[in-house]
């Protein structure tokens, strides 16, 4: 038992713990009677948390419900469904201590870094609140006669109006701010919520949904039909996640992931997408770096959180004349990285699973077969799951990891002849997620950012994705669409139009 009720709920708390499906607005077990675990990445004989397995016929109830809900959703006045999501955001914030640990368990983030991500979401969501009341309460009036050949007869009222039901689908390394950057939006524009979590991190993404349920239940009690409008679904994204994305009720999916996003894009119907999936976000290093700020935004940018996040810097390009430098000051920071437990806020705790450990090792490997090299003050070593930081010198152009994605706590360096063939190197790669340039000439940096094929570039920073207010977006295999509050307010939302015909034009005076 924990010390908050509505957390409770969500859960056995007298039983094995497992977390409930939350399905037409009520916590149920799956009719399977079937429970997934997820197991702890440190640990990996430990079970970290279990949900249900849920049928195709549990999906469609929710999405029954939820389709139902959403009509009486959607009339909720929007500053009303504001006070909602701040209400749930209390709920989360006040929760923060007893979800951290859920968090730190199922995905190796250490406590510190597990509830900021928590607070990060409380803010977001009471942000979405206010910033839905001034995207959505306005529109714009069109007049005819600014159209050859017309008078003004015609006045387009243009309002945006709800999707329906969206399929949200977060990512394991941000489990509760990447499903609140879906789930708030999506509620605040009056649309329904059919939220998948990951595997790895479902009962943090439960824990978010919890809260969020608890403050639809204070407003309109227990037994409402209107608390179908969030539904979670839990099970294996490769057996109901194609239900999700293909369902005749399914109005938009919001996903962000890996490549698994473009076979979900290419399979779905005629449905709007958000895809903010995988990214090999270059740091190109040029000859007038300031080389102190260069590395230390390059051991931030690459290591935080062991390197699982879509914006870590994940490849280096420098100049020759800077080459050396960089790469051993680099080398310093990195050695004196602690590797441990994420309980213990190790600034480098274990990799999601053994597929993704074996995955960078292959790649530092292949790395070091054409010619690159572990730096002596950060050799390679792996016990299980866990991977120490290693930065590689001396690695190839032709190399994998120059190209794609590691996902964890190895960093490339590359030597470049020029900035020129930085920016080719970087712009040759199937991703643009983010970019970053280190230079101190401003319009030189301008320059490079307007060259690299990239949705955002960062100029002498790491890649970000927050603020949560700034646009985020990929180009090429890195997405579809922008997120950001605002950015997801618009892409949840479609317009609609209301034309008012005047039997003769009609000059309004002041
Ligand atoms: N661009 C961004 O905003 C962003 C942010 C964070 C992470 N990422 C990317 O996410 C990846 C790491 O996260 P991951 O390992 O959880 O990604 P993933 O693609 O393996 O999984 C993402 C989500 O998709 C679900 N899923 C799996 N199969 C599915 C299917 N057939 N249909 C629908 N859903 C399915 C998973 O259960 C999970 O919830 C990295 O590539 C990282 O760069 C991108």
């Amino acid at each position: 038992m924990g010390a908050h009720k509505w957390l409770d709920a969500a859960r056995d708390v007298d039983g094995t713990g497992e977390y409930y499906a939350l399905i037409a607005g009520k916590y149920i077990k799956a009719s399977s009677g079937q429970t997934i675990p997820a197991y702890k990445p440190q640990e990996p004989e430990a079970v970290a948390s279990l949900v249900q397995a849920c049928s195709a016929a549990e999906i469609d109830a929710a999405f029954a419900a939820a389709t139902a809900a959403q009509k009486k959703w959607r009339c909720v006045p929007l500053w009303k469904r504001g006070v909602i999501l701040k209400n749930a955001a209390q709920y989360l914030r006040a929760a923060a201590d007893e979800i951290a640990p859920v968090i730190t368990a199922e995905v190796s983030k250490s406590i510190k870094a597990a509830r900021d991500e928590v607070i990060r979401t409380v803010d977001l969501l009471e942000y979405t609140a206010e910033e839905a009341i001034r995207v959505l309460s306005v529109g714009e009036m069109v007049t005819s006669d600014a159209f050859p050949h017309n008078g003004r007869n015609k006045l387009s009222l243009v309002q945006r109006v709800p999707l329906g039901t969206i399929t949200c689908i977060p990512p394991f390394n941000y489990p509760i701010n990447l499903a609140g950057s879906k789930i708030g939006p999506a509620l605040a524009a009056g649309n329904a919520a059919m939220v998948k979590p990951p595997s790895s991190g479902a009962a943090s993404t439960a824990s978010l949904c919890a809260a969020v349920h608890q403050a639809l239940v204070d407003e309109f009690g227990p037994d409402s039909d209107i608390l179908a409008v969030m539904s979670l679904v839990t099970g294996r994204g490769r057996e109901i996640g194609d239900l999700l994305t293909t369902h005749p009720s399914a109005a938009a999916t919001s996903f962000t992931g890996g490549s698994t996003g473009i076979s979900v894009a290419k399979k779905a119907g005629m449905i709007p997408m958000q895809m903010e999936l995988g990214g090999n976000d270059p740091a190109v290093v040029a000859e007038d770096a300031d080389v102190a700020l260069t590395v230390s935004q390059i051991v931030k940018g690459a290591f935080s959180y062991q390197g699982q996040r879509c914006t870590a810097v994940k490849v280096v390009f420098v100049v020759e004349s800077l080459y050396d430098e960089v790469v051993a000051k680099v080398a310093d920071k990195v050695a004196a990285l602690t590797v441990g437990r994420p309980e213990d806020n190790s600034d480098i705790a274990a990799v999601i699973s053994k597929s993704s450990a074996d995955w960078i090792q292959s790649l530092f490997e292949d790395a070091v077969a054409k010619g690159g090299n572990a730096h002596a003050k950060t050799p390679w070593k792996r016990e299980n799951n866990l991977i120490w930081p290693v930065v590689i010198e001396n690695v190839s152009k032709d190399a994998t990891i120059t190209h794609e994605e590691q996902f964890g706590p190895i960093l490339p360096f590359v030597k470049v002849a020029s900035v020129d063939e930085a920016i080719e190197l970087a712009n040759s790669c199937k991703f643009g997620l983010q970019a970053s340039v280190f230079t101190k000439g401003a319009e030189r940096a301008i320059q490079i950012a307007d060259r690299l094929e990239a949705g955002t570039v960062q100029i002498n920073g790491a890649p970000s994705r927050g603020p949560d207010n700034f646009p985020f977006q990929g180009t090429k295999e890195s997405g579809i669409g922008s997120q950001g509050v605002k950015y997801s307010l618009l892409a949840m939302t479609k317009i609609k139009s209301t034309v008012i015909n005047l039997p003769e034009p009609s000059y309004s005076v002041a």
